[in-house]
């Protein structure tokens, strides 16, 4: 799996009924979004930024916000001490992650470097 065959998906509605993915499911799609750490328990992707100011911070909150629209996925968005911005992807609908996780994380990828 690479980041271009992620970026060319588009998210599936996820309304539960499906298995979230297993271990080795999530080891092979983190292949494409390496800066992604997912956490022990294998239901959350999550990546962390310190950016230059809040504006800035603030900004990439905004693009991510309207790429999760356009996807009809959303992520956790976390703004602290006024430039670190966390963002965590998890598949509520199943308590888990799903592939709509890896599509969204190699967008905001995408984005991140549109934008450096
Ligand atoms: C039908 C539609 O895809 C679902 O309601 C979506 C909306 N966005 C979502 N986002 C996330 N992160 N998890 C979900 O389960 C979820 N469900």
């Amino acid at each position: 799996m690479d980041a271009a065959q992620l970026t060319a998906k588009r998210c599936l509605p996820c309304e539960g009924g499906v298995p979230a993915m297993t271990k080795d499911q999530v080891a092979r799609h983190l292949q494409a979004v390496p800066n992604w750490q997912v956490d022990d328990d294998q239901s959350a992707i999550r990546r962390t930024w310190k950016l230059k100011n809040f504006v800035e911070a603030m900004r990439l909150l905004q693009r991510v916000g309207e790429l999760a629209e356009a996807e009809q996925h959303h992520p956790d968005l976390h703004l602290t001490g006024y430039r670190h911005v966390a963002i965590v992807l998890t598949t509520h609908a199943i308590g888990g992650l799903s592939e709509n996780d890896f599509i969204v994380a190699a967008k905001i990828d995408a984005l991140v470097d549109d934008a450096a």
